[in-house]
């Protein structure tokens, strides 16, 4: 299951942080790559330690904290600091898995991951090419998202990013660990809090069965949740 969640950054704040990104030093993205990902990889990153990379990943990090369709989707417990790639000239990512077990280097914050995240950071128009391609259960499914917007997807399905052939793709890309470890459990809490949501406008948030819903849904997390 893939979530967009619309203009996680405005255009504003897309600027901020392509002013603080732009400026910083790019590296062979291999850093961060495992073996197999090493052999398929090629693109620029910014190093984890860079001092840009940190202040636009702490910029990525409120504006996730702000957002209810993230946290309500990817019920996060631990988010890997963001990272940000850039692809040009006919720079890819091959078919792959996300390593299982990041660990940050210097701090040793390990985090399982569960979700993975892109947050696109180039108008479409601008560049050919870079679809993020994720193979779902229902099938392959390419994303391509104007700057600000992101899209959460699980960190077990096989994905590359298309080659770039025109212009030059810039993203934040980074993973969480989930409270709920589950897809599917996760998934369902997800429908089940937003027919909740929706039910309250219509009936009102005291409304009875909504507050026995809203029970239902915090039993359920409570059972599956660590916390
Ligand atoms: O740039 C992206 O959208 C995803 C990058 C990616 O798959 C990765 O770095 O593991
Ligand atoms: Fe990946």
């Amino acid at each position: 299951m893939l979530t967009v969640i619309p203009e996680l950054l405005d255009a504003d704040t897309v600027r901020r942080v392509r002013d603080l990104i732009d400026a910083a030093q790019w590296v062979d993205g291999n850093v961060t790559s495992g073996h197999q990902s090493a052999l398929a990889k090629r693109n620029l990153q910014l190093p984890e330690d860079c001092a840009e990379a940190k202040q636009a990943g702490q910029i990525v990090l409120d504006a996730l904290g702000r957002s209810p369709l993230f946290i309500a989707a990817a019920l996060p417990l631990k988010v890997f600091p963001p990272l940000f790639n850039s692809y040009a000239g006919g720079q890819a990512f091959g078919t792959h898995v996300d390593n299982a077990v990041r660990i940050q280097a210097g701090t040793g914050f390990r985090v399982r991951s569960d979700l993975s995240i892109t947050v696109f950071l180039e108008e479409p128009e601008s560049y050919d090419g870079g679809e993020l391609t994720v193979e779902t259960n229902f099938g392959v499914q390419r994303v391509k998202l104007a700057a600000g917007h992101a899209v959460l997807y699980p960190s077990s399905s096989l994905h590359r990013v298309e080659p770039v052939t025109r212009g030059r793709r810039v993203a934040s890309f980074f993973w969480l660990q989930s409270m709920v470890r589950d897809d599917a459990a996760r998934q369902m809490l997800f429908d089940l809090d937003s027919s909740i949501q929706a039910l309250a406008e219509e009936l009102g948030h005291d409304h009875a069965q909504v507050i026995r819903l809203t029970g239902v849904y915090h039993n359920l997390l409570r059972r599956w949740a660590d916390a």
